[in-house]
């Protein structure tokens, strides 16, 4: 395995969490390579004896770099900032930093892991979309509010922040599971905001190497 080098994404191209990290890759412009981790084939992938040697969470991401195998999107994304400065992707004053991290949490703490796979297999085929509508709503009432107060352009005021990298991938798995959207226009605006930027483009699940022809637009 090399571990000097271009970074290695372990990524899956529906996952949002996966979403996330190639969002800030290519926003900072780091080139990298995908790795793909069927979340589906043969029950997953991401359950076989050696994925849990690279994540014991048996989950996508997880990206290896500088020498270290790392976990956790977020984990990551504060990783990539840290060591890799260029294009900012968190704001200097504090109140933002903080407006940032608040809308990062409530995604990939109090909305995504609610309708992760796992749960959702887990609730059952006969209710988890009611489940993660259910969900994603709340989740999203919570975000649209924080937004009100926070947002320009994008997601904290008018410069791109890890905020966006998780606001998007939410809202397309919104889509996925049917829920109104109307009642989110501000999250709705940043989004069509981003949809034809070339780092949110690049990252989208139809432009992944293992999204099925069928899932292509
Ligand atoms: O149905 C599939 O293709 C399998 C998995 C996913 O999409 C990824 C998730 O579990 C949802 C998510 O990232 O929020």
């Amino acid at each position: 395995m090399s571990i000097i080098g271009k970074p290695v994404l372990y990524s899956y191209w529906r996952s949002s969490c996966s979403w996330r990290v190639r969002i800030a890759l290519n926003l900072k412009e780091i080139p990298y390579d995908i790795k793909p981790v069927s979340l589906i084939k043969g029950g997953g992938e991401q359950h076989s004896n050696e994925f849990r040697e690279i994540n014991p969470m048996e989950q996508v991401p997880s990206l290896q770099i500088d020498g270290h195998t790392l976990i956790e999107s977020l984990n990551i994304m504060h990783y990539l900032e840290e060591t890799r400065p260029q294009r900012a992707l968190m704001p200097q004053d504090v109140h933002k930093r903080a407006k940032v991290r608040e809308i990062c949490e409530v995604i990939a703490s109090g909305i995504q892991p609610l309708q992760n796979l796992t749960v959702l297999i887990y609730v059952g085929e006969e209710k988890k979309k009611e489940w993660a509508q259910h969900w994603i709503n709340r989740g999203l009432r919570a975000v649209e509010k924080l937004l009100s107060s926070c947002a320009g352009k994008y997601c904290v005021g008018d410069e791109l922040t890890l905020a966006d990298c998780c606001l998007v991938p939410q809202v397309f798995n919104a889509r996925r599971f049917h829920v109104d959207l109307r009642p989110f226009p501000i999250t709705l605006r940043i989004d069509r905001e981003l949809e034809n930027h070339p780092a949110f483009r690049a990252a989208h699940p139809s432009n992944q190497p293992d999204c099925p022809p069928e899932a292509t637009k």
